[in-house]
This record gives structure tokens, C-alpha cells and sequence, in this order.
């Protein structure tokens, strides 16, 4: 599986130039034999708008479904389109959409875990459902940004038995050191892919960190991005994940008697 990540440095709150700018990247990355087109959170609107958020969203995913439906169906990939502000019922959801290679909307993620430090919870509805689907065979699962520190979240993709984990981000500069570590950290101790993607840039008052990454099951870094925009490409070679648990057994030693989570 060939995998474009796109770090994209969005403009705060300009939805319809941010549409603009995606399309291009999107059209650029699907030149190439990737099979799968990644893009990072909230890229719509910046992470977010706190003045009137709702004007800034799209409405339904309308907008973004049907731009990346298109764009989908045109260039045969599978598209991941990050996550996007979106108004629907009556409320703001921190959404992704994910299409397959005819240009269907496969996936539908609300990100569960809302950024109460930066007061996410205030102005978006949290999800209430985990999220799995399958990109030509390869059983994936997807969270949102500080979705990646809740270990229990990716675990339970784990053991619902994914073998790639996309994470989409705007993730701050200050926490680089975070974003690092906890990425690979996934990557380890699930034995699964991560293919995190991070935005760069300055949205309201906020840097972004860019440093986008995929880590294969061992740790290994495949490919990085750095602090400004860019596309980064990475292969991912999913006969690998079976190799790694033949020789460390981390889901078969579990002793799931001990754990007290909840
Ligand atoms: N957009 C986010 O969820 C930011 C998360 C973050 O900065 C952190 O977990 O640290």
C-alpha cells in the first residue's frame, strides 16, 4: 500500500480557499501510483474558529463529499480527507470522511476525544463511535488528533483487528516531542502501521508542528515530513504486521484478568 500524506498549511477560517487549496494537492498527489491520499484535521477552517464557528462549516459534508467523491472516482485512489468542520444537526462535528476508489463514502469518524485545554468541547458535539474500514483489503482504522493520547481508543481498533492506523492532526509545535513519541509508541505496542498526519503553519494563534510520520509496526520511521508544507510518500508492506507478532507475542501474553481499565 502506497500512501500520500499531504501537510497542508490551511488559511484560518477561509473554508472556500482551503477547498481550493486541497484540490490542487490532492490533483498533484494523485499524479503519482499512490494508492491511498491522506489529508490533516480540520483543514477546512483551521483548529477553529471560536467567533460564529458554524458559518465556517461545511453543511453535512456536502462540500466535501462531493469534491472528494469526484477527485475519488477521477484518479482510482482512496481518499482519507482529514477532517473537516461540519454542521449537522444542529450541531458542529470535527468529521472525516473517507471514499474508496469509485468515489463512495465508505467512513464516517467523529473525533470521540474533544481538545478541552484549547475548549474544543465548547463548540463541537464529541462522537460517539470508533471507526474501521477496509482500503483494498487492508483492515484501517482512523482517530483525530488528540485522539492519539487515549491508548484504550487504539488499542480497541487493535484488537478489532487493524493493521493501519491513520491519525489526522494539528498538532501544535510546542508538543512536537508528544506527537513523536506517541506515534511510535501506537506503532509499537499495537504492531500495526501509523500514518500520522500533521498540518504546519499558523492558525489563529496557534504554530503547527508539520513533522508528519509513517512508522511501521517495529517503530521504523518510513518517511517524514518537515516544518512547512509538503507531501510525503511511504510504502507500506502489510505482510510485515504478521511477522513482527510471530516474534513478539504482545496480543497472546496480555493478561487481560489484571487490567482494571475503566
Ligand atoms: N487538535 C488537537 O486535538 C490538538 C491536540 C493537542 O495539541 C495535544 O494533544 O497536545
Amino acid at each position: 500500500m502506497k500512501v500520500s500524506a499531504i501537510q497542508m498549511n490551511m488559511i484560518f477560517e477561509e473554508p472556500e480557499q482551503n477547498y481550493l487549496q486541497a484540490e490542487q494537492l490532492v490533483e498533484e498527489a494523485s499524479k503519482g501510483d499512490c494508492d491511498v491520499i491522506v489529508l490533516p484535521e480540520t483543514w477546512n477552517t483551521g483548529f477553529f474558529p471560536k467567533d460564529n464557528l458554524e458559518k465556517y462549516c461545511d453543511q453535512n459534508g456536502q462540500k466535501t463529499k462531493a469534491l472528494f467523491s469526484r477527485l475519488a472516482k477521477k484518479y482510482h485512489k482512496h481518499i482519507i480527507a482529514g477532517s473537516v468542520s461540519d454542521f449537522r444537526d444542529g450541531k458542529c462535528f470535527n468529521s472525516s470522511y473517507i471514499f474508496d476508489r469509485e468515489g463512495n463514502v465508505i467512513a464516517n469518524y467523529d473525533k470521540t476525544h474533544l481538545f478541552s485545554y484549547m475548549d474544543e468541547d465548547k463548540y463541537y458535539e464529541k462522537g460517539g463511535h470508533i471507526c474501521t474500514f477496509n482500503l483494498d483489503n487492508v483492515k484501517c482504522g482512523i482517530v483525530i488528533c488528540y485522539d492519539l493520547r487515549f491508548l484504550e481508543l487504539v488499542r480497541t481498533l487493535a484488537l478489532d483487528g487493524i493493521e493501519v492506523l491513520f491519525i489526522v492532526a494539528q498538532w501544535p509545535r510546542v508538543r512536537l516531542e508528544h506527537w513523536m513519541t506517541l506515534c511510535k509508541a501506537r506503532a509499537i505496542e499495537n504492531q500495526i502501521y501509523v500514518v500520522a498526519v500533521n498540518s504546519c503553519g499558523v492558525a489563529g494563534e496557534t504554530q503547527y508542528g508539520g513533522h508528519s510520520l509513517m512508522i511501521d509496526p517495529w517503530g521504523n520511521l518510513i518517511c517524514e515530513g518537515g516544518d512547512e508544507a509538503c507531501t510525503i510518500e511511504g510504502i507500506l508492506n502489510i505482510e510485515t504486521i504478521q511477522e513482527i507478532r510471530n516474534t513478539i507475542h504482545v496480543f497472546k501474553d496480555r493478561r487481560t484478568e489484571l487490567y482494571q481499565l475503566g
